[in-house]
């Protein structure tokens, strides 16, 4: 393969694969187009300059679609690559991947039906290119980009606008600076006024990128010539005019051949007294070879600025990709460990939220070294305790017959009494420590930066640790309480026995004496009660927090998403895609970014591909 063959076949199959990814030079918002930093020809002209037959005559065949009206209404990629003489001509479709065309009347026919496969019958144009390539001996490399043809009216059945359309579909192809613009003039009209000039002077005003073709020279009226244009004295171009002679209507009617027809254009001007001196460059196929010639050298010149392009652009998918998160695989085996991988690198966060290393376990602490203790000296003894209540509850105890010795069932009913206060604190410190977690939960969730992607599994995994958490409060209260009423069972008799017994003082007692002895003696009991109470409830204030750690923290830290992770085994592959279900925008943005990823792979691999065959 020689070097030419392979600039253009890599130009035409980053073309295709811009195409097939949807990059064909348009708007395609944040990115900007690989499409548009290929060199590419572009042919303009206006309706009826004669267009098609130019390029049916660079190819050699007839292909083009044709009647009245706006034919082309999409842009036709035509990639011409030459095999050797005595190998089949073929056209291949980029739509229709593997079916070779040897029919060129087929061909034509498919152009007509894929234009209107996507501009459907009502005649509208479309950006979106249709891609043909030609393999022939009858060609040289070549990529040309057909476009409607510029026209003034609309006829019958299309939208006015499209003249409009058109002219703006056809400047958004001429006016970038890497597009080469072949522009179609016919010979029988003033130059001045040619649709193709008034075009290309416009972006392309000092000529550097436009080849001018004349068309019809054999129309002109006899007495006149086009060497003014020809020479490059009416209108100035960097590159040389190329005349050409096309078949005649007359000819296409009779189905002249190409071959035939490009041996009568050679002879015309071999033959003709006014072109004869400039034969040699003129003619559609040495309109061919300058332009394949032309477009090989502006390749050459413009791979490296390609090939920084497509790294420039590489670097920056890559790193939009790393910021997205990969995608996610599809099988439910790979998805089952990207949701246990997730609630791991949730669970890791959340321990050290606990252990330390981040903010949050401490406030658990902070709950039974202030709040416990607080709450326990806040309860309200004193009232309990009272003279006043004291006696009641004592002389109720024994119903009518009075204790004798000390009064048992009074104490009891105190102290019982009491204890039941213990509850009240027992209950807030699990819930205090509930909600620390709780937050805990909400706040590790936040901060597992591999979760953002996924709201569902993120809600999930919320709803199922509360849920745990909500379970482990339960056992907690009822552990915590148990605490509180396990001191209400069984009484240290210990203290009872070391409690000095009470002694009559001598003398007979007055009324007075009686009910100062009964007052001295309720609040003997009192303190006696307030006394054992304390003992109980230092105690409780060191259990209840062994208690709400053993049941609520440490099982937080060991279970929190076992039941999660057994519902997660159970799912089927569609339930799990549903957790991790993405938000849609964040898809639709990956999904653009590896695509266009995956088009500059492909394109730096053609590039590097062509720069080692070029060593
Ligand atoms: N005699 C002669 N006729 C030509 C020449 N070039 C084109 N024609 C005729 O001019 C008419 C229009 O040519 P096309 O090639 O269809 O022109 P076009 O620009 O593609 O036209 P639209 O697609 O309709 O816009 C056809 O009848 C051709 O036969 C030429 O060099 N000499």
């Amino acid at each position: 393969m020689t070097t030419m063959e392979s600039l253009i076949g890599l130009v035409n199959r980053i073309q295709r694969a811009c195409t097939v990814l949807g990059d064909y030079g348009g708007d395609n918002g944040a990115f900007s187009s690989l499409w548009e930093a290929l060199p590419s020809v572009a042919v303009v002209g206006g309706q009826s300059s004669g267009k098609s037959s130019v390029l049916e005559s660079i190819v050699g065949r007839d292909f083009l679609p044709r009647g009245s009206g706006i034919v082309t209404r999409r842009p036709l990629v035509l990639q011409l690559q030459k095999i050797d003489e005595g190998q089949t001509e073929y056209a291949e479709f980029l739509h229709l991947p593997k079916r070779r065309f040897t029919d060129f009347g087929v061909v034509r026919r498919e152009i007509e039906e894929e234009t209107n496969r996507v501009t459907g019958r009502t005649k509208q144009i479309s950006p979106i290119p249709i891609h043909l390539s030609i393999y022939s001996p009858n060609v040289v490399n070549l990529t040309l980009v057909d476009l409607p043809g510029l026209t003034k009216v609309a006829v019958e059945g299309q939208p006015d606008s499209i003249v409009q359309d058109i002219e703006n579909m056809v400047r958004s192809y001429v006016e970038k600076p890497n597009c080469i613009i072949l522009a179609i003039s016919p010979a029988n009209q003033d130059i001045a006024t040619s649709d193709a000039i008034k075009l290309s002077r416009e972006v392309d005003p000092t000529g550097e990128r436009t080849f001018g073709v004349l068309t019809k020279l054999d129309l002109m009226d006899k007495g006149t010539n086009a060497l003014d244009v020809l020479e490059g004295r009416s209108y100035r171009l960097q590159h040389p005019w190329v005349g050409v002679v096309n078949r005649s209507q007359a000819d296409i009617n009779k189905n002249v051949d190409m071959i035939a027809s490009r041996r009568r254009e050679r002879e015309y001007f071999a033959s003709s007294s006014e072109y004869g001196h400039l034969s040699s460059k003129m003619g559609s196929e040495y309109l061919a070879k300058l332009l394949s010639r032309h477009l090989e050298s502006v390749i050459r010149a413009r791979i490296p600025s390609i090939t920084s392009l497509i790294n420039k652009n590489i670097e920056e998918l890559e790193s939009e990709m790393d910021h997205l998160g990969r995608p996610i695989a599809v099988d439910a085996g790979a998805q089952l460990y990207t949701i246990l991988e997730l609630c791991r690198a949730f669970d890791r966060i959340f321990k050290e939220h606990l252990e330390g290393g981040r903010s949050g376990g401490d406030r658990v602490y902070g709950v039974f070294d202030n709040q416990l203790p607080a709450a326990l000296k806040k309860l309200p003894f004193d009232r309990h305790l009272s003279l006043q209540n004291v006696r009641k509850v004592i002389s109720e105890a024994d119903g009518y017959q009075p204790h004798l010795i000390a009064p048992e069932q009074g104490y009891r009913r105190l102290i019982e009494g009491a204890l039941q206060y213990f509850r009240g604190p027992a209950e807030a410190s699990v819930d205090a420590v509930h909600f620390i977690l709780k937050e805990l939960v909400r706040k590790s969730i936040g901060e597992t930066q591999e979760l953002k992607r996924f709201p569902t599994l993120q809600a999930e995994l919320a709803a199922a640790a509360n849920e745990a958490l909500e379970r482990f409060r339960d056992e907690s209260k009822k552990t915590t309480l148990r605490l509180v009423d396990m001191e209400a069972s069984y009484l240290t008799v210990d203290f009872f026995r070391k409690l000095p017994q009470e002694v009559e003082k001598g003398g007979n007692p007055s009324a007075s004496t009686i009910d100062r002895y009964a007052e001295g003696h309720f609040r003997r009991i009192g303190s006696n009660v307030s006394f054992y109470i304390n003992m109980v409830s230092e105690t409780l204030r060191n259990s209840i927090p062994k208690a709400v750690v053993y049941c609520q923290v440490r099982e937080a830290k060991r279970s929190l998403l076992d039941f999660f992770y057994t519902q997660v085994g159970k799912k089927e592959g569609k339930q799990l895609s549903q957790l991790l279900d993405e938000d849609p925008a964040l898809m639709e943005r990956r999904q653009q970014c590896s695509k266009r990823l995956e088009l500059y792979k492909a394109a730096r691999d053609e590039v590097d591909a062509v720069s080692w065959a070029r060593v």
